[in-house]
């Protein structure tokens, strides 16, 4: 995957279309050195400053990192104190700050604050595993946010945030170029690079996956061939654009689970022309390309994963992302819905929007459910009956719905904040105890 091309263009919103390209863009032309990354002077007196995403030595096939030309390094701000404004963010799940349960859990929808607060201090860690001191684990965190970003910039240098909307569009001014994303649509903001959210529409809510180690990929295709699921060219990565200020900033960094904050009197958002292969993008969840079963049985959601970061050991992820898109259901003599499971990996879900085909009620837009490692879980007592009585004409399922999951090989303990909040559905086990027994030993 190579593709060099020069994006001069001055949309705000335009994107370069591609998976882990090398790309290129300028906002004034001739702001990229030509044939070499660090000339004596740089085109226009800009600094070049290099963001790596991988370490320098990593193989060149999974080697990451941007070189930017801005107007100022982005070292010059006044030191890092620690933040005081958000203390809900966690990074570190030790059993001190977290809570255990292998119970199923559910979250009602989030609230929303009624107060004016920002995309940094309406994030709230809900559980994970691991530190990110040693690059192992993962973090989700719900946001819920009614303000724009005032001159403030954040950052995570503990991991990738992987962002899903689920209310709102969030306008995310990046050090690469803008990003507009709405609900069914996601971000990846890697490690390290700055982003200022606004909000265009009103009040915000969604979830954010932070994966401590490594990066997202597509998945491989196996024998599903060489399209399908999310198609590289569908990711979308934003174009060059500068300010030029010298007002008051403050940047956010997250480092080590906490917050720390700096500020510097000019835009951190001052990069005039970037190249390489580490940048955000976006990608648009209806473009994803359903594959799954014409004839029977139920096929495991992995058949939906849109973006997967690996671990060491081959096909078990750091975290999966996986999607339930609206589509066609045809198997028969086949109980449709999600299976009653057991798994070796924990699974997170969220709905964007409609509702869930294993459940039918209380899970819930903005809501969240877990069932962690080895925890039974499965299709609510309402959806086996259905399930299980109707009659199975090919038809559509998921039509206005899009549910998602973060799986992931990892334990996840949750923050205090998410074990005490009021939302806990305590009543969830209810929606297995009506299951009927048929069980009838005379009749097979
Ligand atoms: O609803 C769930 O918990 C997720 C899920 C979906 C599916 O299609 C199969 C198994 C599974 O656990
Ligand atoms: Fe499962």
């Amino acid at each position: 995957m190579s593709h060099q091309a020069v994006d001069q263009q001055k949309d705000p919103y335009s994107y370069q279309s591609g998976f882990g390209n090398h790309f290129s863009s300028e906002a004034l032309a001739g702001a990229l050195p030509a044939g070499q990354n660090t000339p004596q002077i740089c085109p226009y007196g800009l600094y070049a400053e290099q963001l790596s995403g991988t370490a320098f030595t990593v193989a060149r096939s999974g080697n990451q990192r941007a070189w930017m030309y801005r107007v100022r390094p982005s070292v010059m701000h006044m030191p890092f104190e620690p933040y005081q404004g958000n203390p809900y963010v966690i990074g570190a799940f030790d059993s001190r700050d977290a809570d255990t349960t292998c119970t199923q859990i559910r979250w009602l929808p989030f609230e929303i604050p009624q107060d004016k607060i920002d995309f940094v201090d309406g994030l709230r860690t809900l559980g994970g595993a691991g530190d990110p001191t040693v690059r192992n684990g993962l973090a989700i965190h719900m946001f819920a946010a009614t303000a724009t970003m005032d001159k403030r910039a954040f950052c995570s240098a503990d991991g990738d945030l992987l962002i899903v909307p689920q209310q709102g569009r969030l306008d995310i001014k990046t050090e690469f170029g803008p990003i507009m994303v709405a609900p069914n649509e996601i971000a990846v903001i890697q490690r390290g690079m700055r982003f200022s959210v606004s909000l265009p529409d009103g009040p915000i809510r969604g979830y954010v996956l932070e994966v401590y180690d490594g990066h997202f990929e597509l998945p491989d295709l196996g024998p599903i061939g060489a399209n399908g699921l999310a198609n590289p060219r569908d990711f979308q990565t934003p174009v060059a654009q500068y300010e030029n200020t010298s007002d008051h900033w403050t940047v956010v960094q997250k480092f080590q689970g906490a917050l720390f904050s700096a500020s510097q009197d000019h835009s951190p958002f001052d990069v005039v022309a970037w190249h390489g292969n580490y940048a955000p993008y976006k990608y648009n969840l209806a473009h994803f390309n359903v594959i799954n079963s014409v004839s029977f049985d139920h096929v495991d959601p992995s058949i939906f994963t849109v973006l997967t970061c690996k671990s060491a050991h081959p096909g078990t992820a750091v975290a999966d992302f996986v999607i339930f898109p609206p589509r066609f259901e045809v198997q028969m003599n086949t109980f449709r819905p999600p299976y009653f499971h057991r798994n070796c990996m924990s699974e997170f879900m969220g709905l964007i929007h409609g509702s869930y085909e294993a459940k039918q009620g209380r899970f819930l837009p903005g809501g969240a459910s877990l069932h962690s490692m080895m925890t039974p879980h499965g299709p609510d007592s309402a959806t086996v009956k259905s399930a299980t009585t109707r009659e199975l004409l090919p038809g559509r399922v998921a039509d206005g719905t899009q549910a998602f999951m973060f799986e992931s090989m990892f334990q996840l303990r949750l923050t205090q904040w998410a074990a005490d909040v009021q939302i806990q559905d305590r009543e969830y086990y209810k929606a297995w105890q009506d299951i009927p027994v048929t069980f009838n030993p005379d009749k097979i």
